[in-house]
C-alpha cells in the first residue's frame, strides 16, 4: 500500500524531507531495498544500520528512517527505529490483522508445539486453506508451506506475511510470538484475538536482563489481546500471569484450573488424557503426540480453541488425527512398518537431549517388551563446547546403543568435536560414524522390533552447516530414504 508524504509524518510522528512524496515499502535491510521503498536503519546488537544508508541509497530508497540525521541521505529522525519500523510495516501491509483471527502464542518451551496442535485444530474447523502458521518450524499459508528463518520475523516480515495470509483467504492464524519478538518490537501493532503462555523458565537472560523482564515482556502480549487469555497454572509464572491479568483463564493439572487435565498416560501410539472444561464437561482426549509436556500443550491449545468458540467434536477429532510436529518427537511413519519406532528431534543440549530420551524410555517402558533405546546424535561446533561431554554423558545413561554422528559443525572439525563428545561418553555402547546419514543407516541396521531410534539435534532443519560448506539434510527423509534402501 503507498503511504503518502502527510501519512508518513503522522505515522513516524516526525518530519518528512521535502524530496519524499511517498513510500510503498519498507525494510530494515539494505539489501532487500528496491526502488521507492523507505529503509529503516536500526542500531544493531552489532552493526549500525546507518552504514548500510549508501547501498540502501543505490538500490533506489526513497527515504531513510533512523535515530539521527544521515548527511546525504532524505532522513526521517525518529526515536526509535524498530518502533518507526514496525509502525510503517503495520500500515504499508494495511494492517492485515484487523481482519484475521490472530492466536497468539508465547513461553519459554512449548511454542512451536501447541501452535501445530492449534492450527490442526483450526484448520479442522474452518478448513485448511482457510489457516495459517508462523512457527519456527515453518510458515503455512492455507495449502503453502515453506520454511522459516526466525520464530518471530522482523515487523515487515510478520506484517508482509499476515498480508499474504489475508490476500489468499486465510481467516484464522497462529503466531508464535518469542520474547526476542516482543521486545524487539517484531509483532507491534499486530492485534491478537487470543493469547496462551505456556511456561517460563531461564532462557534469554542476555536480552531482557532478569527474569522479571523476561515475565513482564510476556505479559505485554496478554495486555494487548482483549480476546481469551490462556495460561499455565501449572508454571510459576503462569499462575502468576492469571492473577496479574484480569479475565486470564488456566489449564493444568492442579485442582484450581479453569481446564484441569487430568488421568494423563501413554496408551497404543499416543498420549490419552481427560481434559475438564467449564462449558463441555470432561473430554477425552487422544494425541499422537508423545511426552507428558505435550499433554499441557494439547490441553493448552484445546482451551484456547474453545474458549474461542470451537465445536468440542470437532476439536476431539482434531486433535486425534493431527500430523506430527515437525522434529518436535516426530515419528517417521515409514519405520512403523519395520515394527520399531524412529524419532527425529530438535534436541541438542544436554539437557533437551535427556528430556527426549527420557519420553523414548516412557514409550519403551509402556510397551512393556525388550525394546532397546538406540540414539544418533552429535554436538554442534563454533558454540557451547562445555556441553559436549555432558551430551556424551546423557546418551550413554539413557540409551542402550548410542553412536555419536556430525551436527552443524560450522567450522570445526567434526572428528574433534566428536571426540570432546566421547570424553563424557562411554566406549562400550558408543560409536562415533562422523557421516551422519552413514550413522542413521547403522542405527536403522540395527533396529529390531519394538525399538525406538532418536535422531537428535537437527529437528525440522532442512541444512547441515559443515566446515567444508553447507549441504541439504533432513533427518526424517534421510531415514525414510536409508529405510527404503534397507
Ligand atoms: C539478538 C537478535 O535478536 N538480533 C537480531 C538483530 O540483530 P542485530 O541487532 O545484531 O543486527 P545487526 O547485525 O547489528 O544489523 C543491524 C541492522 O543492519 C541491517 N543490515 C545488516 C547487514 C547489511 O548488509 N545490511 C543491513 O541493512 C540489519 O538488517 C539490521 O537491521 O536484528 C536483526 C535484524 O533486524 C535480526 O536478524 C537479529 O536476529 C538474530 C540473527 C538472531 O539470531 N535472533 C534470535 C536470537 C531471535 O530473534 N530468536 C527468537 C527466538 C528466541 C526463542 O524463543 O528461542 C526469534 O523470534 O527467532
Ligand atoms: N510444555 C512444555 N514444557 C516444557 N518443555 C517442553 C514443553 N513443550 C515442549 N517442550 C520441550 O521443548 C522442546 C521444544 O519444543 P517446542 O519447539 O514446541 O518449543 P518452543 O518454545 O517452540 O521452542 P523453539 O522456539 O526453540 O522451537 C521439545 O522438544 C521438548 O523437549
Amino acid at each position: 500500500m503507498q503511504i503518502a508524504r502527510e501519512q508518513l509524518s503522522e505515522i513516524l510522528g516526525t518530519s518528512i524531507p521535502d524530496s519524499v512524496t511517498a513510500v510503498d515499502a519498507v525494510t530494515h535491510d539494505s539489501r532487500a531495498v528496491r526502488a521507492g521503498g523507505a529503509f529503516v536503519a536500526i542500531p544493531g546488537f552489532t552493526v549500525d544500520g546507518v552504514t548500510f544508508v549508501p547501498q540502501a541509497m543505490a538500490n533506489g530508497a526513497s527515504l531513510v528512517i533512523a535515530e539521527r540525521d544521515v548527511p546525504g541521505a532524505p532522513t526521517a529522525v525518529v526515536p526509535d527505529a524498530r518502533v518507526a519500523l514496525a509502525d510503517l510495516a503495520v500500515e504499508v501491509a494495511g494492517h492485515p490483522s484487523r481482519e484475521l483471527t490472530v492466536y497468539g502464542i508465547t513461553g519459554t518451551n512449548g511454542k512451536t508445539t501447541t501452535s501445530y496442535v492449534l492450527h490442526a485444530i483450526l484448520s479442522a474447523a474452518y478448513g485448511a486453506e482457510h489457516t495459517g502458521l508462523m512457527t519456527t518450524a515453518e510458515i503455512v499459508v492455507g495449502s503453502e508451506r515453506e520454511a522459516a528463518v526466525r520464530t518471530t520475523g522482523e515487523a515487515p516480515q510478520v506484517q508482509g506475511n499476515l498480508e499474504r495470509m489475508r490476500a489468499a483467504g486465510v481467516t484464522h492464524v497462529v503466531l508464535e510470538t518469542s520474547s526476542h519478538g516482543i521486545h524487539l518490537h517484531r509483532v507491534r501493532g499486530t492485534r491478537y484475538a487470543a493469547a496462551l503462555f505456556t511456561n517460563l523458565t531461564r532462557d534469554h537472560i542476555d536480552l531482557h536482563g532478569s527474569m522479571e523482564d523476561y515475565y513482564l515482556t510476556k505479559r505485554r502480549l496478554f495486555e494487548w489481546t482483549d480476546g481469551p487469555k490462556l495460561s499455565n497454572a501449572d508454571d510459576e509464572y503462569g499462575a502468576r500471569l492469571a492473577r496479574d491479568v484480569p479475565g486470564t483463564l488456566t489449564f493444568g493439572v492442579v485442582e484450581s484450573a479453569d481446564y484441569r487435565i487430568s488421568d494423563a498416560r501413554v496408551e497404543g501410539a499416543g498420549t490419552t488424557f481427560t481434559l475438564r472444561t467449564p462449558e463441555h464437561g470432561d473430554l477425552t482426549l487422544r494425541t499422537p503426540l508423545l511426552g507428558d509436556y505435550n499433554v499441557h500443550n494439547v490441553a493448552g491449545a484445546a482451551a484456547i480453541a474453545l474458549e474461542t468458540g470451537m465445536d468440542p467434536d470437532t476439536l476431539v477429532r482434531a486433535v486425534a488425527e493431527m500430523a506430527q510436529v515437525p522434529g518436535r518427537f516426530e515419528r517417521v511413519p515409514a519405520a512403523v512398518d519395520r515394527g520399531f519406532e524412529v524419532v527425529v528431534d530438535y534436541a541438542h543440549t544436554d539437557v533437551g537431549l535427556e528430556l527426549v530420551l527420557q519420553v523414548a524410555r516412557d514409550v519403551l517402558a509402556a510397551q512393556d517388551g525388550d525394546g532397546r533405546l538406540i540414539c544418533v546424535y552429535g554436538a554442534a561446533g563454533d558454540r557451547d563446547p562445555a556441553k559436549r561431554p555432558l551430551m556424551g554423558a546423557v546418551a550413554s545413561r539413557l540409551a542402550d546403543v548410542a553412536i555419536v554422528t556430525t551436527d552443524d559443525a560450522y567450522t570445526e572439525d567434526p572428528q574433534a568435536i566428536a571426540d570432546e563428545v566421547m570424553a563424557g561418553a562411554d566406549a562400550g555402547d558408543t560409536t562415533v560414524v562422523l557421516d551422519r546419514r552413514e550413522a542413521i543407516r547403522a542405527a536403522l541396521a540395527q533396529a529390531r522390533p519394538g525399538d525406538v531410534v532418536v535422531v537428535a539435534g537437527k529437528g525440522h532443519e532442512r541444512v547441515q552447516h559443515l566446515p567444508t560448506g553447507d549441504v541439504d539434510f533432513h533427518d526424517a527423509t534421510v531415514v525414510t530414504e536409508e529405510l527404503a534402501r534397507a
